[in-house]
């Protein structure tokens, strides 16, 4: 389990994040809403560890955050960034293959490497393997840092329960593929993992998230079930847009409804 405790964190002298609390146990999906510069992504990567905070404090586990090894935190959690910033001839195989990799504890080599097609198929890229990273579109390549994600949080524990840190994972798929991303994710979920997510559609997150969290100038809003955080109020306060919520029939989950400004 991870425990943020109070975190404030600034760039510069800039507050980002203010006394923030935020914990994230396995068998749960969370997500995280809120306007561009809320601190979302500055929260995650100090879950990740790859931010200090000012104040305040993360534990995973009961164990100080910093205290843990890299390699052994890169079994226990995967991490998928905004931006991977790699610009070199990979094919898609050698991509995934980092995932695992990064995450294989004691699964022998060829017990890993099965996990790979399982990885692909969950994101819908059978059949891509020998393709370089450079030649796919946008939406693609997410998927396939999705798939190395994924590889990573299967071999680091093959009782499937790590954490999946997932920063706008769906932001360049088509409706299908991010349907089919966040089933994927709600099977690791189901499976005994844990999972943070930042999304910027409302809708979705209602509709998938376990707990959402509501964040804007570096605080916590709201966060709980979906039915008790998002409202016309909260939406207004964070988003100064105004979208009437209802509850879908469908699902049961709130859903925003969009209109025109003015
Ligand atoms: N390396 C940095 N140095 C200085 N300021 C930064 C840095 N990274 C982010 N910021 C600022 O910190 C604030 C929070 O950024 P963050 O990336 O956490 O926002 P976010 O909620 O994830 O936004 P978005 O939805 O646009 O991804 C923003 O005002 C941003 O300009």
């Amino acid at each position: 389990m991870f425990t943020a405790d109070h975190i404030s964190l600034r760039y510069g002298a800039r507050p980002v994040l203010s006394d923030v609390s935020l914990t994230l146990a396995r068998g749960e999906l969370v997500i995280i809403l809120g306007p561009n510069g809320a601190g979302k992504s500055t929260l995650l990567k100090v879950l990740t560890g790859d931010l200090q905070p000012d104040q305040g404090s993360v534990s995973f586990d009961g164990s100080p955050l910093a205290r843990i090894p890299l390699d052994e935190l890169a079994r226990e959690r995967a991490v998928l960034s905004q931006s991977m910033g790699l610009n070199f001839p990979f094919t898609v195989f050698e991509i995934v293959r980092l995932g695992l990799e990064a995450g294989r504890g004691s699964m022998s080599r060829a017990e890993v490497l099965r996990l790979l097609p399982r990885a692909l198929k969950a994101v819908g890229l059978e059949g891509f393997e020998g393709r370089l990273l450079q030649q796919l579109s946008g939406g693609e390549q997410q998927r396939v840092h999705l798939a190395r994600v994924l590889c990573q949080a299967w071999a680091g524990k093959p009782d499937g329960s790590a954490f999946l840190l997932l920063d706008e994972p769906v932001s360049n798929l088509d409706i299908r593929h991010q349907l089919q991303t966040l089933e994927a994710v709600r099977r690791h979920v189901t499976g005994g993992g844990g999972a943070l997510m930042i999304l910027h559609d409302i809708n979705l997150a209602a509709l998938y998230a376990d707990r959402l969290v509501m964040m804007t100038e570096g605080r916590i809003l709201r966060q709980g079930a979906p039915q008790d955080v998002l409202d016309r109020s909260a939406i207004l306060d964070v988003y100064g847009v105004d979208m009437p919520v209802e509850i879908a029939r469908n699902s049961g989950r709130p859903f925003a409804l969009l209109s025109r400004p003015g």
